[in-house]
């Protein structure tokens, strides 16, 4: 079974304009309401794809009993925290480019910290978890880190999606794979990734650091997946960019979807590049058929 967690979610309103002027008053040509934050976005796509999943983590006030109410009508399984506060609005503006501002999100305490973690304690090596998104105020930069470390235990093998420090310290605990894009792998160790080969020396670092995977993010120009012994590239298939929203999640999603059903890391690696482009080329989230279309268009090489 897979379980994904997020610790921030969001609503995010997703607005379109044909230009945005900073310091005018804008008006959008259309908005809609959706359910989000990483680890959501992951199970929405798995439940998308029929594969099963139950989204964990922490939702608040009347924005967290929206988001729990779309979880629901998708039919996505799940399991949340209700906690003080109010679940963050996050904005996604589309203006030819796309600009978003994410909010903050509730302050978490000890004791539902301590809860989520009693949670994850009935994992097994059948399981994987995803760790996914920003971690909130009240929660140490360590939490990653330390669920890893619990979960290895277990037998059970966990996914990191995250930046900065949490992204940082969950690296040291080993774990299966992460997901950096460019700008976070590039945080991560203050070095630009201006091409291929930087790119490349970067991932062999996290690499080094700890992580099992790394599945590196390049956007339109595709990914990499760099371990011990291999290094994959791919190419993102063309097509005309509708919302680039949660394509890394629906990536995140096509890899463990394939994972779950035995296919080897080069076939993993394909799938997440193709679940990552079909979302990319649709309004929401990607469905099985336009994961699988994709995929077979998606050459894969070894360097
Ligand atoms: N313009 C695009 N054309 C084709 N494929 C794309 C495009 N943008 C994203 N993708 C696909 O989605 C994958 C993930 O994209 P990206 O690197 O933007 O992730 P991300 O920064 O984590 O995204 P987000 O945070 O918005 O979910 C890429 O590897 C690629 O397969
Ligand atoms: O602020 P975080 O937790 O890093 O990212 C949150 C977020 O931008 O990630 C998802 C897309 O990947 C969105 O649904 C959501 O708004």
């Amino acid at each position: 079974m897979i379980y994904t967690i997020t610790l921030n979610p969001s609503a995010d309103y997703l607005m379109q304009l044909p230009e945005l002027k900073p310091g005018e008053t804008n008006r959008a040509v259309s908005s809609d309401l959706v359910s989000g934050g990483k680890g959501i976005n992951v199970a929405e796509v798995l439940t998308n794809f029929k594969e099963p999943v139950t989204a964990m983590g922490f939702l608040a006030g009347f924005t967290g009993s929206f988001v729990k109410n779309e979880v629901g009508r998708k039919g996505i399984h799940s399991d949340f925290i209700f906690t003080e506060g109010l679940t963050r609005i996050n904005v996604k503006i589309k203006a030819g480019e796309e600009t978003e501002i994410n909010g903050q999100g509730p302050v978490i305490s000890e004791g539902e910290i301590a809860l989520l973690k009693q949670k994850l304690s009935n994992l097994t090596e059948e399981d994987l978890l995803v760790l996914s998104g920003s971690v909130p105020a009240g929660v140490p930069a360590e939490f990653y880190k330390e669920v890893v470390e619990q979960v290895l235990k277990s037998g059970a093998k966990t996914v990191l999606d995250t930046s900065g420090e949490p992204l940082k310290k969950g690296i040291e605990a080993n774990p299966f794979l992460i997901k950096p894009n460019k700008a976070e792998l590039s945080a991560l160790y203050d070095q630009p990734v201006n091409d291929l080969d930087a790119a490349i020396t970067l991932g062999k670092k996290a690499v080094e650091d700890g992580a099992e995977n790394v599945l590196l993010s390049l956007g339109a120009e595709g990914a990499l997946l760099i371990n011990k012994d291999e290094c994959f590239t791919a190419k993102a298939p063309k097509g005309k960019l509708i919302n680039s929203v949660g394509a890394g999640d629906s990536m995140v999603a096509g890899f463990l979807y394939a994972y779950a059903n035995k296919v080897d890391l080069k076939g993993c690696f394909q799938y997440s590049v193709a679940a990552g482009s079909a979302t990319a080329f649709s309004q929401g989230f990607c469905t099985k058929e336009q994961a699988d279309e994709l995929a077979v268009s998606i050459a894969v090489q070894s360097i």
